[in-house]
């Protein structure tokens, strides 16, 4: 059932707070405490984007062991509208979801998103993709929007850097999220339990990276995001700028990588001293038929599966993989079938959940050599 908002987080203190359990090399197992409930660290953040994780009800979303979901300003600003939202309750009550949420600050999906988004010292001017309006974003509405929405955990407003970006570029996108990350944190209004993280930003540049940690350490945040990344550099650049970034940041703090990734992206990232992911590839992906497994990707619209009666995966446990053979799963993708689309985003979820939770479990036994090693050779397997 979905967390029950009387027991999940409510008690003693209820103030936000990062409690490092176990390490492994680089690899953190650790506990995060807010308001409205506890996350087990390394975490992975379904996105649920309009206050929804597309085609599942929170109970299946906290079924797959989701403890903290993803929403964005962009998307509910435009909407049903923050105001709506907070007269209706807040985003909790008005998605049914009382457990932890962190909301997106709207830059990033602003640039991917918008049409004819202009960008100025004071914050960016964009029409609506819904419906063509004008619009006014900075860093002190965002963060409005983002406690009108009640989030559990704010993001700074922020410039996402673009891919490939110059020295200067990447310097002065930085220096901008760095002034709106002050901005942004002068309009946070302090709840018990609630928290406003800053983004690291400085493209894949080291010098430029640990600027910016020095300058949100500065300011101080709740928890630290690494921005500008998973926006076309490829996996080595992105593993790189971590070996860079992870290091400079508080240890007493979560550690959040936005916008990934695939399950060997999380994996080197957890190695690297992340905590915390969102990513779109799991329920988007899974919608298109894509699912993830212990042996890599299936494609189940592949004919190859239009007989096959066995699982998915044999070794998971959700409903599609318990209740389900290939040969219906690659039917119900084949024929359009909402079903198909329900049951891959489960199991995505699901193996996702589960994913983290061995990488957990595995850092607190100094097993994450030895987990590597058996998950890398379980891609490398390849379906049968
Ligand atoms: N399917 C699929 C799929 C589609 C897109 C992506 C890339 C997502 N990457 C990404 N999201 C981000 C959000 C972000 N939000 C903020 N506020 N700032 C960022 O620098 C930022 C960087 C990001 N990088 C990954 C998978
Ligand atoms: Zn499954």
């Amino acid at each position: 059932a979905v967390p029950d908002r009387n027991t999940a987080g409510q008690g003693a203190g209820d103030v936000f707070g990062y409690t490092l359990i176990a390490q492994d090399g680089m690899a953190r197992r650790g506990r995060i405490v807010t308001a409205h409930g506890a996350i087990d660290t390394p975490a992975f953040m379904p996105v649920g984007t309009a206050g929804t994780v597309k085609g599942l009800t929170p109970e299946q979303v906290a079924a797959t062991g989701a403890q903290i979901l993803l929403g964005n300003t962009y998307h509910l600003m435009l909407r049903p509208g923050a105001e709506r939202v907070d007269r209706l309750g807040g985003l909790h009550r008005f998605m049914n979801w009382p457990a932890p949420i962190l909301t997106d600050s709207g830059g990033f999906q602003v640039m991917s998103l918008a049409a004819l988004r202009k960008l100025d010292d004071d914050g960016v001017t964009f029409r609506s993709h819904l419906d063509g309006s004008k619009i006014r974003l900075t860093p002190e509405r965002s963060i409005e929007i983002q406690h009108l929405l009640d989030a559990t955990i704010t993001m700074c407003f922020d410039e996402c850097t673009p891919f490939p970006a110059t020295y200067d570029q990447a310097a002065s996108s930085m220096r901008l999220s760095m002034r709106w990350a002050g901005r942004s944190r002068t309009a946070f209004v302090e709840r018990p339990g609630y928290a406003l993280f800053g983004i690291v930003q400085g493209g894949v540049h080291a010098d430029l990276r640990a600027e910016s940690v020095a300058r949100l350490a500065e300011i101080g945040f709740e928890g630290y995001a690494v921005g500008g990344l998973a926006v076309g550099e490829g996996f080595d650049l992105m593993c790189q700028t971590l070996d860079v970034t992870t290091p400079l940041l508080p240890r007493n703090r979560p550690r959040y990588l936005m916008g990934v990734g695939r399950p060997q992206d999380l994996v080197a990232a957890v190695r690297r001293g992340i905590d915390m992911f969102d990513c779109v590839m799991p329920t988007r992906s899974g919608r298109t038929g894509q699912a993830f497994t212990r042996r890599g990707t299936v494609n189940i619209r592949n004919a190859r599966h239009a007989d096959d009666p066995r699982p998915l995966d044999e070794a998971c446990g959700c409903p599609a993989c318990t209740q389900y053979s290939r040969a219906y799963l690659h039917h119900l993708h084949k024929s359009g079938e909402i079903l198909g689309a329900v049951l891959l985003t489960q199991h995505n979820l699901w193996y996702y959940q589960d994913l983290m939770r061995d990488m957990r479990n595995a850092i607190s036994t100094g097993g994450m050599d030895a987990f590597t090693q058996a998950f890398e050779a379980g891609l490398a397997e390849g379906d049968l």
